[in-house]
């Protein structure tokens, strides 16, 4: 089966400025992959090379691998499309399916798939954010995609809405398509992507599942005198695992290791009185792997 999103080196100059730089992105068959990263760190520029509508300074796109701008199997939603304020739901998908070439009768069925069904005869200029955003992802699904990209769904969206979203794109890879989407709203898409790109300044620094991006567990570890307790955790892990906390030490460290660092710091006369596993927190990984410049993690 071809890869849905495969690019090689993907770079986009804009005068001194570069915007990405040298991206290698694989988005497989059937899975939602959030593509993440702070504002301005290039995903909206690195989305427009994938659909054709930006041409890279350098780099390779392939969509099931033919060349960018072969859309047959792709829908997206990039910029908000112009819809009509004074048309209905309905009548604006209408309009896009005449262009597109598609049956009138998609409208009706992406209206239902959207969850717009019983509101398609309202107005546009009276939807709710979310229900905006949830027509241009039904404009994006008219001509049945296999492959959907979509640039921040879920930006500006409240709680709800974003829930709804949520709802809605793991529904949409549930039936066997792929999702790609964007956000700076880690918290967010973390819930509903298999696997998470990471950008910062234009690089992709990490691909990853969740759970291996959240990497190792961490052991955390409250002993008596404390500055004794880190020369001996040190002394059985090595410097590069034991991290010092405010309140205790931090000891990267299998779990199934956590009763032998219990017996040895007890054996070496140390009072120990929390020993306890943590998953590391994601937001903080996002913030690391982005050198803390995003402020909107999640
Ligand atoms: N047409 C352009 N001319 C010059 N610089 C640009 C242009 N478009 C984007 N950039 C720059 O390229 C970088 C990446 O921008 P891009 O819009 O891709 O980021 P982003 O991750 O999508 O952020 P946002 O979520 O804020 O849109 C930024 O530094 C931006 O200022």
């Amino acid at each position: 089966m071809t890869v849905p999103v495969e690019t090689t080196a993907l770079t986009k100059r804009y005068g001194d400025t570069l915007a990405v730089d040298a991206v290698n992105l694989t988005v497989r068959a059937g899975e939602v992959y959030g593509f993440l990263g702070p504002n301005g760190a290039g995903k909206t520029t690195t989305l427009r090379m994938l659909l054709g509508l930006l041409r890279p300074t350098s780099g390779e796109v392939a969509l099931f691998g033919r060349p960018p701008g072969d859309l047959r199997e792709v829908g997206a939603l990039i910029e908000s499309p112009g819809f009509y304020p004074y048309l209905s739901g309905r009548n604006n998908l209408s309009v896009l399916a005449r262009y597109a070439r598609v049956g009138t009768d998609r409208v009706d069925t992406v209206l239902d798939l959207v969850g717009l069904s019983e509101r398609a005869g309202d107005r546009y200029s009276r939807y709710s954010l979310g229900m905006k955003q949830r027509l241009g992802v039904a404009a994006a699904l008219l001509k049945d995609p296999r492959l959907l990209v979509l640039d921040e769904p879920t930006n500006g969206l409240d709680p709800a809405g974003m829930s709804d979203m949520r709802d809605l794109l793991r529904r949409l890879a549930g039936q066997g398509r792929t999702v790609l989407l964007s956000s700076h709203l880690l918290g967010e898409v973390q819930q509903i992507c298999d696997r998470v790109g990471v950008i910062s300044r234009g690089r992709l620094v990490a691909e990853n599942t969740v759970a291996e991006l959240r990497g190792e567990a961490v052991l955390h570890v409250v002993a008596e005198p404390a500055g004794r307790a880190e020369t001996v955790a040190t002394e059985l892990l090595g410097a590069a695992r034991v991290r010092r906390q405010r309140r205790g030490l931090e000891l990267t460290v299998e779990p199934e290791k956590a009763a032998w660092v219990n017996g040895e710091l007890v054996a070496a006369g140390l009072a120990v009185s929390e020993l306890r596993y943590r998953e590391r927190d994601l937001e903080q990984v996002f913030f690391e792997l982005t050198g803390g410049e995003s402020t909107h993690v999640g």
